[in-house]
């Protein structure tokens, strides 16, 4: 027998999602939660499994890692109900929260959840999403140490769920996977290659999920299939990586056998010269004694200040690129943060026009600084101009609603677009077409 998906009636601003919820669960008890935990963040959307899926409510913990975080709530249709939070401190704790409130608050029961979909980072050799059994649970647990702010944020969710919810399936969904395309050559080290494929020592590169889900986005924007796409894509969030899609594939990325090469990110260096470390710390090469989670991964204390103590953090002493960009003219460790990160984005834009041959049909920015900051991108623009994009256009560039938007001046064969990433979304597309 069904069992009622809401709990009580509650009071009108709950009515959407009553209506939502109750049209469809009452008959089908088979709602998709997607659970994104990123570096600094845990993204959750609710949907109903049509094809495409139907965003039922999205939820957001953000600035985990820097306290207080910022928890937001939303209905579609409906406000969104904001508030910071100092007891949530880490993903567990996060997620903690978000059950309880869609409980209490919005008055859903759990029972409604058939199928959870994780996003996880790092999937070693895992090329497809897996159903997480005990041999998955422990493949992605090993692989922890490779994504030392990430696998072991996602386990801690999925532990939750497991507990809580246990008549749901869960499925692993992995950043790896879209970069399974990229050949061995670019994928691979100049080091001894017996070493490399004994502990799987190679470019494994992540925000798969987000570059799939940007795929689909312009594809559907620029009405051309997905496989006839040249894109340089750029992911910049509190972790940053860029893409050179050729043909739909991806043929190369800015992070490597861990997310803290290429791009440097909120608490990230990106990559260094790799003897740095040895210079940085005397300690380097050393398990760290500190007291937090690297001393269980046995990241060494230089890969633990490279994932962790750098960035923004420790160029600008913020997490928020926003802050970053306000305050630059009037202090220079802002600038400095924002005039080296767009010469590294500068660095990858470069290399992948030429490696895609200057056959590009989109430069497209994305993640939380892509898809907000109107003045990197301006400042991006306007130096990519002398490979063939168009100028940004000032008043394109202050954005819209749309999932795509394009900012160039003229929309020549090569465009610059903007495109909300959605990395729920495309767990809980794959999830159906499953
Ligand atoms: N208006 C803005 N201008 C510049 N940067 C912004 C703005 N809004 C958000 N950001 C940046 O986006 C980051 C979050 O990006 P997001 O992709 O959501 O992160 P995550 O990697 O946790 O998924 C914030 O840390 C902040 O630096
Ligand atoms: C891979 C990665 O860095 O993810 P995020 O940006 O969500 O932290
Ligand atoms: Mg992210």
């Amino acid at each position: 027998m069904l069992s009622p998906v809401l709990l009580t009636q509650r009071e009108a601003s709950k009515s959407s999602l009553d209506q939502r919820v109750r049209h469809t669960a009452m008959s089908k008890m088979d709602l998709i939660l997607a659970a994104n935990a990123g570096s600094s963040s845990l993204k959750i959307s609710f949907f109903q499994p049509t094809n495409p899926p139907t965003l039922i409510l999205t939820s957001s913990l953000s600035n985990i890692t820097a306290p207080p975080a910022k928890f937001s709530f939303q209905v579609v249709g409906s406000a969104p109900k904001n508030e910071e939070l100092a007891s949530v401190h880490d993903h567990a704790s996060a997620f903690a929260h978000f059950l309880e409130y869609l409980a209490k608050e919005a008055g859903v029961d759990p029972g409604a959840i058939a199928s959870v979909c994780h996003r996880v980072v790092h999937g070693g050799d895992y090329t497809e999403p897996v159903v997480i059994n005990d041999e998955a649970f422990k493949h992605i647990e090993k692989l922890s140490d490779l994504a030392p702010l990430h696998n072991g944020a996602a386990l801690a969710v999925i532990r939750t769920c497991l507990e809580q919810l246990p008549h749901a399936k869960f499925i692993a969904f992995f950043d790896t996977a879209f970069h399974r395309s990229i050949p061995l050559h670019i994928s691979s080290y100049a080091i001894d290659q017996k070493i490399a494929h004994q502990r799987g020592l190679k470019k494994y590169g992540f925000h798969g999920l987000s570059y799939s889900s940007i795929l689909h986005s312009v594809s559907e924007y620029l009405q051309k299939p997905q496989t006839s796409l040249n894109l340089i894509i750029l992911h910049l969030g509190s972790g940053a990586s860029a893409c050179a899609i050729q043909r739909g594939h991806s043929l190369d990325t800015s992070m490597g056998v861990t997310p803290l090469d290429g791009l440097p990110g909120a608490t990230r260096s990106g990559g260094v010269d790799p003897s740095l470390i040895f210079h940085y710390t005397n300690k380097a090469g050393r398990i760290s004694h500190n007291k937090d989670h690297a001393v269980h991964l046995h990241v060494t204390q230089a890969e633990q200040i490279l994932n962790s103590q750098s960035g923004w953090k420790a160029l600008a002493g913020t997490t928020d690129f926003g802050t970053i960009t306000a305050h630059r003219d009037e202090d220079p460790a802002a600038q400095l943060a924002f005039d080296l990160f767009a010469d590294r984005i500068l660095n990858f834009v470069g290399s992948y026009h030429l490696k895609l041959g200057g056959d590009v049909d989109a430069l497209v920015f994305s993640g939380g600084i892509g898809e907000h900051s109107g003045e990197l991108r301006a400042f991006i623009g306007e130096r990519v101009e002398c490979l063939g994009y168009p100028m940004v256009d000032a008043e394109r560039n202050k954005g819209t609603n749309e999932t795509v938007f394009d900012i160039g001046a003229s929309a020549d064969r090569k465009r610059v677009l903007v495109c909300r990433t959605d990395e729920q979304l495309e767990m809980a597309r794959q999830c159906i077409s499953l």
